[in-house]
């Protein structure tokens, strides 16, 4: 599986530490940056072009992370196709994908502690999608609402 990974300043260090994890345990990743650490730099930026990527099919998942991911979130789910969570909780990082096909983890580098994130980026990783009729059912009525014009 490939996983693609952006972060702002705000999630620039956890961000590069769940490179090392998932590269450590055998995932291919892609670093759309930031590749260098600039207070600057805004989240809509560097997670717009993930959430791209993971609704073209160009990485299978996404990981994002701002200082509270919910910047992240907010951008993430501005893409058809991408189903994106703030995630602080295991139970929901493996649900999310189950249930509700999550396809991009957001998280806040400044909220949740090292091992917490390790947590979390894995079980995102390693569950899959369940398939089931209610799911499915859900997940195309989430579908008909983002194809409708709801301007
Ligand atoms: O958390 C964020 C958005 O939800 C961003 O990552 C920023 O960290 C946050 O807005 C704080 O920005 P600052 O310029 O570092 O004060």
């Amino acid at each position: 599986m490939k996983i693609g990974l952006a972060a702002d300043h705000g999630g620039f260090d956890l961000k590069n530490q769940i490179a090392e994890w998932l590269r450590g345990a055998g995932f291919e990743t892609t670093d759309l940056g930031a590749q260098a650490y600039d207070a600057r730099d805004d989240y809509p930026d560097l997670v717009y072009p993930l959430a791209k990527a993971v609704a073209a099919g160009k990485v299978d998942r996404g990981i994002a992370v701002c200082g509270s991911g919910v910047g992240a979130a907010i951008v993430a789910n501005k893409v058809k196709g991408v189903r994106a969570a703030l995630i602080t909780e295991t139970y929901s990082a493996r649900q999310g994908v189950e249930h509700d096909d999550m396809n991009l983890l957001c998280l806040g580098g400044r909220v949740i502690g090292t091992e917490l994130a390790r947590e979390l980026i894995f079980a995102f990783a390693k569950a899959q999608y369940s398939g089931e009729e209610r799911h499915n059912r859900r997940l195309q009525k989430l579908q008909q609402i983002e194809n409708a014009n709801n301007g």
